[in-house]
């Protein structure tokens, strides 16, 4: 289905970067994998085997991400999809009224850091490759899929940095549609619900199990093969752009 199409997945070596990155290979696709030089990336992109390259990057990073590009095309030789996974969690309250301290600046920063301003550097970069692109029959030349969160609407305790900077990726995701539509590049913005993946499981199981308990149907966290499904669809559907779709089994979490 996606014979010939070449994708970059950030946070490509773990959960639902890593699904994506599989199901992109199902469909024909050839991809590059693109994490921190510690994420078992090499490892993936061994099991994986064919059309897939790993390449260790930090999102933040100007030169990390020109270098990924440039990798993308000396062994692929163009940009098609870009999908935005990279990405951290973090749970502090504003301020512990017990140890009377305040939230860390540092840490704040580092999630916007990562989350957001990772986030749009990928895509500012990838969009010129992007643009090289020969036009389809629709006029499109390519897709950039980014990874928000239910937490940028209905943010829990503790997650005022991790919901800022998600609320940041959906509210840039219609103005950089709107920027790149006379180049036929679209921009979508998955925000998942609660999904099984190693972020996920850094929360203690009781906390998982009462988070999954919150979700009205299906009553489970989702499979990372399940957000692929949305990721594959947003590809194949040309009228998706400018939108922020909640995949979250109509989750809406507490406080
Ligand atoms: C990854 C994604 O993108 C998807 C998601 O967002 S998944 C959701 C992730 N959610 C989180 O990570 C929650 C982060 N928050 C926390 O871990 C903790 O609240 C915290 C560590 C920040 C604070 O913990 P704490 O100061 O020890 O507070 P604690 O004493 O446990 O709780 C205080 C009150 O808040 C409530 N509370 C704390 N965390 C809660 C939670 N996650 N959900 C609901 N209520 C919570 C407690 O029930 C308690 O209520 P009462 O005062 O009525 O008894
Ligand atoms: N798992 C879930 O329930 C949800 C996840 N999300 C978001 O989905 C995305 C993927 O999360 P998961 O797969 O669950 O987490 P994960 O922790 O399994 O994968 C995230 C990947 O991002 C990489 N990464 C982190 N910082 C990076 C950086 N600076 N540069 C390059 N790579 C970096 C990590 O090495 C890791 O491989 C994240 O943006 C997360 O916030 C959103 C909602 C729910």
């Amino acid at each position: 289905m996606f014979k010939g199409l070449v994708g970059l997945v950030t946070g490509g070596a773990s959960g639902l970067g890593r699904a994506t990155v599989e199901q992109l290979l199902k469909q024909g696709g050839r991809v590059v994998i693109c994490d921190l030089p510690s994420s078992p990336g090499q490892e993936t992109a061994k099991q994986l085997k064919e059309n897939v390259a790993f390449v260790p990057i930090d999102v933040t990073s100007e030169k990390d991400v020109k270098n990924a590009l440039q990798t993308t095309v000396d062994k692929f030789g163009r940009l098609d999809v870009v999908v935005n996974c990279a990405g951290v969690a973090t749970a502090t309250r504003v301020y512990n009224f017990k140890k009377e301290q305040p939230f860390d600046l540092k840490s704040f920063q580092r999630t916007i850091e990562v989350n957001l301003i990772g986030t749009f550097n990928v895509i500012r970069l990838a969009a010129g490759l992007i643009g090289k692109n020969a036009p389809d029959a629709d006029g499109q030349r390519g897709v950039i899929i980014n990874t928000a969160s239910v937490a940028a609407f209905d943010g829990q305790i503790g997650q005022a940095a991790y919901s800022a900077s998600k609320a940041g990726v959906v509210g840039m995701t219609l103005p950089i549609a709107r920027d790149l539509a006379k180049q036929g590049i679209r921009v979508v913005t998955i925000a998942p619900g609660l999904f099984r993946t190693p972020m996920m499981e850094m929360l203690p199981e009781p906390a998982i199990k009462s988070l999954e308990a919150t979700v009205p149907f299906p009553p489970r966290l989702g499979h990372p093969s399940e957000f692929a499904l949305l990721v594959q669809s947003i590809i194949q559907n040309p009228m998706l752009n400018g939108e922020t779709i909640r995949l979250d089994g109509s989750l809406r979490m507490q406080p």
